[in-house]
């Protein structure tokens, strides 16, 4: 079990100085001993150990349950336990933020948490309730298979941003959840860098061709025959094997029926040979579908159960309505191309959205039941952290700026916490100086003026408008800005790469994006002739998944949402849950590149450090009286207030001060003492801790001498009542022989 003889500081607020240095010399201590979570007030760091550590059992689970953050050494499960018992004890909602940039150990401490979660709630062993236990847990193989990849930076890297929510019922017994999922990286659908890998589920078709579920896929089990998942010259593990099986019996306990199983398999299926499918260009410009390798169109058509030449029509033609007529229009080579990876992208993207709201159709009857009105939630928010690459696209702007709007939640949420704090203990709030990062949010969000509307009016110029163009709208729209800046706009700015790049200046830190692409990935079409192709589909699971593909051709259609306002939407919704629950938050990083449990690479830590805003949070959660105990905490310290004393709690800690000198760095609160520096708090501390010793032996005196004389006293009780039997049995005899006497002696009285 763990004990408080932990090595450094397991608060970074009671840090003697607030600078990076004595930051990271804090945190190496404690990872280097095996310690890897610290606090900042109630947020909870934690460092990746990169290996088993024995500090998640059951005597770990009973040593946190129903306790307070700071009454244990810091650990995860500290964390989780508040969240759980302010559910239970406050009917509050709560929800558990965990972020960190990937391979920092935020999947891992989501699992921690659920763990913890299931092992305190249903001690009775109802059935009903493990059972939906068991659908939670399973649900994560369903999405880490059809979710995750392998990346240089993490074996098992979720390719996706996940919410999950554990809905209680009124006795705090598990009933049921739901998951909403965003922006998975559909890109590695077609593409990965070497050493890379597709998604899971890829592999794991792959490596079961014999296994009576994939048996008539028609697959070679090389991944190298296959485009789309030749490029990270990739095999499969032998962990995909029995990952198959997982995944069809997690599949099977969430309800999902025969034909559910083979039509998801049915399509990794089809997009891998769809990747096979090649073009070439005629003499006249147009293209032919060059069908090498076993025919793929006719694979794709069969597994997808649409009309094999409406897909080579689809592949390499579009229809367009003009003026009333239908026109057919040949796609140059790269348009085909374009067309063929976007398809490949949207089927699989469908299906993991398909894939979630089954698991969503098993964890929600219950919530929606009536017995289980009024019940409470805990959700757990497993997200990506700040990204920064040598070359940063569309994907790491939608995600920087999801952290700019979780930043932005974090700290409205301490400057909330500490006001309502102050207010209720009567105690004057001092303002505290903390960077406001809703200037980049509205950079990034505001409508009309902010880069995701200005990238959505270049989207409404199909055709007109590049990306250079686009870097030229936002450079006249966003010159003035202070947080962006690009090569054209601030000539000084040499490191920018003219006409290509432009720069935000995060919360974080600095970050240059790549201009290429951003139009395409923020357009995110994929031509309507492929939608009407699905929606034809004889599979009716296919044909659900593409509703949009019953319109009718001539119809005018709404323009689809793109990409960037269909995240901005998301994240908007993402920080009104937030902020309708109760937050907790738990950062990780990852101590090294190397996935080693030793060493902490200096450089890279601080980099996240830095990324997390870490610093910051100490800082707003330094500024003025930082730290709270109490009042009866430290009563015993003075003679003049312990043992017996006969004023307030509160009384007596003031003339524990005055006595001690600290008046000038407290402040009393209606139930707290509120203390300014560590120094004072340490000094505090440090007296009550050499005292607790000859305090409890007092206490064992005193419950020793307790128990003797209830000893006693029973003891003595006994005597009194053998007494008295012994009285009545002596009478009842003597009277017994007085009577016999008297009847053989006729005596009459
Ligand atoms: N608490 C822990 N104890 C032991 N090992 C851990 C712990 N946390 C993380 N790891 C190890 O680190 C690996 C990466 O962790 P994890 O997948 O949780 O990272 P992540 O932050 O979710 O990454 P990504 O964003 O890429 O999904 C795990 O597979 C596991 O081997």
């Amino acid at each position: 079990m763990a004990t408080r003889d932990e090595p450094g500081i397991m608060d970074f607020v009671l840090l003697d100085e607030i600078t990076i240095e004595r930051f990271m010399e804090n945190l190496m201590i404690r990872f280097n001993a095996g310690f890897i979570y610290t606090y900042i007030g109630e947020v909870c760091i934690s460092v990746n150990p990169y290996r088993t550590l024995n500090i998640y059992g059951q005597d770990y689970i009973n040593q946190y349950k129903g306790r307070e953050i700071f009454e244990n050494p810091a650990h995860i499960f500290a964390i989780a336990d508040s969240a759980h018992r302010s559910m239970k004890m406050h009917r509050q909602d709560s929800c558990i933020v965990i972020s960190g940039e990937s391979g920092s150990g935020k999947t891992e401490a989501s699992k921690i948490i659920m763990k913890y979660i299931a092992a305190v709630t249903n001690l009775t062993g109802q059935q009903e309730v493990e059972r939906v236990k068991n659908i939670l847990i399973q649900s994560n193989i369903i999405l880490e298979t059809f979710g995750n990849a392998k990346t240089n930076r993490n074996d098992n890297s979720s390719r996706f941003g996940k919410y999950m929510d554990i809905n209680f019922d009124f006795k705090g017994d598990p009933i049921g959840g739901r998951v909403i999922n965003y922006l998975l990286e559909k890109s590695r659908v077609i593409q990965q860098q070497l050493g890379e890998r597709n998604f899971h589920s890829f592999y794991q078709a792959l490596g079961n061709t014999t296994h009576k579920e994939a048996s008539n896929l028609g697959l070679n089990p090389d991944p190298q025959h296959y485009f789309y998942t030749r490029q990270g010259k990739s095999t499969i593990t032998p962990a995909d094997k029995s990952d198959f099986q997982a995944t069809l019996s997690a599949c099977k306990t969430l309800g999902f029926s025969a034909t559910d199983i083979k039509t998801i398999w049915k399509i990794v299926a089809a997009i891998l040979q769809l990747g096979n499918v090649t073009f070439s260009t005629n003499d006249d410009d147009s293209i032919t579908v060059t069908n090498f390798h076993n025919n793929p169109v006719e694979q794709v058509s069969k597994l997808l159960e649409v009309d094999a030449k409406d897909l080579l029509t689809a592949l390499s033609k579009r229809i367009i309505a003009a003026n009333g007529e239908l026109l057919q229009k040949a796609h140059t080579l790269s348009q085909a191309e374009v067309g063929r990876d976007a398809l490949a992208k949207a089927i699989y993207d469908r299906l993991f959205t398909w894939i979630v709201s089954k698991v969503n159709e098993a964890l929600i009857p219950y919530i929606e039941n009536d017995k289980y009105k009024g019940g409470t939630v805990i959700g757990v928010l497993d997200i990506y952290g700040f990204e920064v690459f040598e070359q940063n696209s569309f994907e790491q702007f939608c995600i920087n700026y999801c952290n700019e709007k979780l930043q932005q939640v974090f700290i409205d949420l301490v400057l909330r916490q500490e006001q309502e704090e102050y207010k209720k203990e009567g105690i004057a709030w001092q303002e505290v100086k903390y960077f406001n990062n809703q200037v980049i949010c509205d950079l990034v969000e505001k409508p009309h003026q902010g880069v995701i509307a200005i990238m959505d009016e270049a989207c409404l110029n199909v055709g007109k408008v590049n990306d250079e163009m686009l870097l030229e709208a936002m450079d006249s729209k966003l010159s003035n800005h202070k947080h962006y800046s690009s090569r054209q706009v601030k000539t000084l700015d040499k490191d920018l790469k003219h006409k290509t790049q432009f720069k935000i200046l995060h919360y974080a830190g600095d970050v240059v994006y790549n201009i290429y692409g951003f139009l395409e990935k923020n357009k995110d079409t994929l031509f309507q002739d492929f939608k009407r192709l699905l929606y034809s589909s004889k599979n009716p699971i296919i044909r659900d998944m593409w509703p949009e593909g019953a319109l009718d051709i001539k119809s005018t259609t709404k323009r689809p949402v793109t990409a960037g306002s269909a995240f901005k939407i998301s994240m908007i919704a993402l920080v009104k849950t937030l902020n309708s629950k109760m937050p907790y938050y738990v950062r990780c990083i990852k101590p090294n590149e190397n996935k080693a449990p030793v060493g902490i690479d200096y450089k890279r830590v601080v980099h996240q450090v830095s990324y997390l805003g870490l610093l910051e949070n100490v800082r707003v959660r330094r500024a003025g009286f930082a730290h709270r105990q109490p009042y009866n905490r430290y009563k015993m310290i003075s003679g003049f207030t312990w043992p017996n004393y006969k004023c307030s709690d509160k009384e007596a800690t003031r003339a524990l001060i005055d006595e001690n000198h600290f008046s000038n760095d407290v402040k009393y609160g209606v139930t707290k003492l509120f203390i300014r520096s560590p120094q004072t708090l340490f000094a505090l501390e440090k007296m009550r801790a050499e005292l607790i010793p000859a305090i409890v032996i007092l206490l064992q005196k005193q419950w020793r001498g307790a128990i003797c004389r209830a000893k006693f006293r029973k003891m003595k009780a006994a005597y009194f009542i053998i007494k008295f039997y012994r009285r009545h049995k002596i009478r009842t005899y003597l009277k017994s022989v007085l009577e016999a006497h008297r009847l053989t002696n006729n005596i009459y009285f």
